[in-house]
């Protein structure tokens, strides 16, 4: 093996460390809300770890548990309720949901500046546009990641495998904010390899277990793995890690690599939308001078 091993655990950690410093300065605590739809064992494992971490963190934990035949009715009145509540800073639709229900059209119910997975229309747009806005956890995430490595994103060839709303498109767009070559693949492309191999980065999502090997990775190339599969043999990612290892410059592990850090950006989230419905409402309450949002570190390139 010769890549260097991206420790994910540590830098989700000094993160999750770093947002609680801030949320003890503030005089009052933000408030992350979950909505979880039914009881997917894999689901209520992440929901659960999301608010242990939320509390750790100082921060209001607001979870709604709703039965899997829950109506399309009952869950718009839940969000919209949340989407009021003063005390609510951040709201997160556990995805994937029942099938009768219609998820874009549930998550599109979000108030965008409550929107912490930033998975609306809103959100998704302002990402595009390079403007200041709500960044999908995962990606955002992703980007730390490569930051804490010191891996070089201007001008790099990234390739990005699978164009999820959730993971691949985001990040595809926020490897071109960060000035990177970005390159699409997707199940329709035809030799993956050829593109992979001429990256200097690549981001595997594209939920298909070890999909990428050796045979796919430049000499000395990062290598991002989104991908996480319960197999017989454990947990694994869309990244063959006992190959690529051989051959890779830097490789996140599975666990321990990308999933703590899309819970640790979520945190990050919640704070800026905190940050965000503070600054506002001292603007009504004291009618203050410039624009509501002053000041306020909402990222437009960067997560
Ligand atoms: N609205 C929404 N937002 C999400 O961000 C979202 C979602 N729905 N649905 C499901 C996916 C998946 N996801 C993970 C979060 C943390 C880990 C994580 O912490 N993994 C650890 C532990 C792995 C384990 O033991 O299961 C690790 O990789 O080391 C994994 C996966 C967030 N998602």
């Amino acid at each position: 093996m010769s890549a260097t091993i991206i420790d994910g655990k540590a830098v989700a950690q000094t993160l999750r460390h770093r947002v609680a410093q801030e949320v003890a300065a503030l005089d009052r605590r933000p408030g992350l809300a979950t909505i979880l739809v039914g009881e997917d064992p894999a689901s209520a494992i992440y929901v659960s770890n999301k608010r242990k971490l939320c509390v750790e963190a100082g921060m209001r934990d607001r979870h709604r548990l709703l039965s899997a035949q829950v109506s399309q009715a009952e869950v718009e009145d839940v969000i919209d309720e949340l989407n009021l509540d003063p005390e609510v800073d951040g709201i997160l639709l556990q995805l994937p949901l029942p099938k009768h229900l219609d998820a874009p059209s549930l998550i599109e119910r979000i108030d965008p500046d409550k929107d912490v997975d930033g998975l609306t229309e809103t959100n998704a747009g302002r990402l595009a546009l390079g403007r200041p806005g709500l960044r999908p956890c995962t990606p955002s995430g992703v980007i730390q990641l490569l930051d804490s490595a010191a891996v070089h994103l201007e001008g790099a060839h990234a390739v990005v495998v699978g164009r999820s709303d959730l993971v691949g498109r985001p990040q595809a767009q926020l490897l071109l904010a960060r000035d990177a070559t970005v390159t699409v693949c997707h199940r329709h492309t035809r030799d993956l390899a050829s593109h992979t191999r001429d990256a200097d980065i690549v981001v595997a999502a594209a939920g298909v277990p070890k999909l990428i090997g050796a045979e796919h990775i430049k000499p000395g190339a990062t290598v991002i793995d989104v991908g996480i599969h319960r197999t017989e043999g454990g947990l694994c990612g869309d990244v063959d890690f006992d190959a690529v290892a051989g051959i890779a410059g830097h490789i996140t592990p599975v666990p321990g690599g990308v999933g703590p850090m899309t819970i640790a950006t979520l945190l990050r989230n919640t704070l800026t939308a905190a940050n965000l419905h503070n600054s506002s409402h001292r603007e009504t309450r004291t009618n203050g001078s410039g624009p509501a949002r002053d000041g306020v570190a909402v990222t437009a390139g960067q997560p």
